[in-house]
């Protein structure tokens, strides 16, 4: 069953969807070899240095100068990931033009976000350790929450409402993790081009 849909079939957050399974044991095991063999660095953000490694493909946005610029085509390592990523979420696979590696190391993870808005869909696929997606957004005073176990070999799509109008974050972990993010260009930046 689908981690994000309760009894009823309706999607906890809309624009939310997932799918255990997407990949076989040794489709991880190869891709975390991949992404290992990969020249990741450390993410940064003004004075800030994260404790995840990531690598860029397609395109990459520097959130230190916010320059988004095309960077080296995606792999050929990638491209079976890639088609699958494309079908889950009903897209072209030409359409994935960015690709982001990710291996978040014991203690690391991501904070409250959402993705730049260059972007327009985003499809991830996990590796390692089972982790937790959060999503909060603010209703009032407070914020409405859910959210969403990453298993490993599982993928997830944001569109719509909750790439838009919530936040993400997953919290520290304490075993490797890695992730493979795909995205699409938004309208607005493929026509400045
Ligand atoms: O590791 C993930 O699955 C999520 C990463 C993420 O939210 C991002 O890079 O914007
Ligand atoms: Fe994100």
């Amino acid at each position: 069953m689908n981690a994000m849909l309760d009894l009823f079939e309706t999607p906890v957050v809309s624009g939310l969807s997932s799918c255990s399974d997407i990949i076989s044991p040794a489709e991880e095991a190869e891709l975390i070899e991949r992404i290992d063999a990969d020249s990741l660095s450390p993410f940064r953000f003004q004075q800030w240095t994260g404790k995840r490694l990531t690598c860029s493909y397609g395109w990459s946005y520097d959130f230190e100068t916010g320059r988004f610029s095309p960077t080296k085509p995606i792999p050929d390592w990638l491209i079976s990931t890639q088609e699958k990523a494309a079908r889950f979420a009903g897209l072209d696979p030409t359409q994935l033009v960015q690709a982001l590696l990710i291996r978040y190391d014991p203690g690391a993870g991501i904070g409250w976000h959402k993705d730049r808005p260059v972007f327009e869909h985003v499809v991830g696929i996990s590796l390692g350790a089972a982790a937790t997606m959060r999503f909060r957004r603010r209703a009032g005073a407070k914020f409405a929450r859910a959210n969403v176990s990453l298993q490993p070999r599982s993928i997830y799509h944001l569109s719509g409402e909750v790439r838009h109008s919530w936040e993400h974050s997953i919290a520290e972990m304490d075993e490797a993790r890695w992730s493979i993010t795909f995205r699409t260009l938004a309208r607005s930046t493929q026509s400045h081009q």
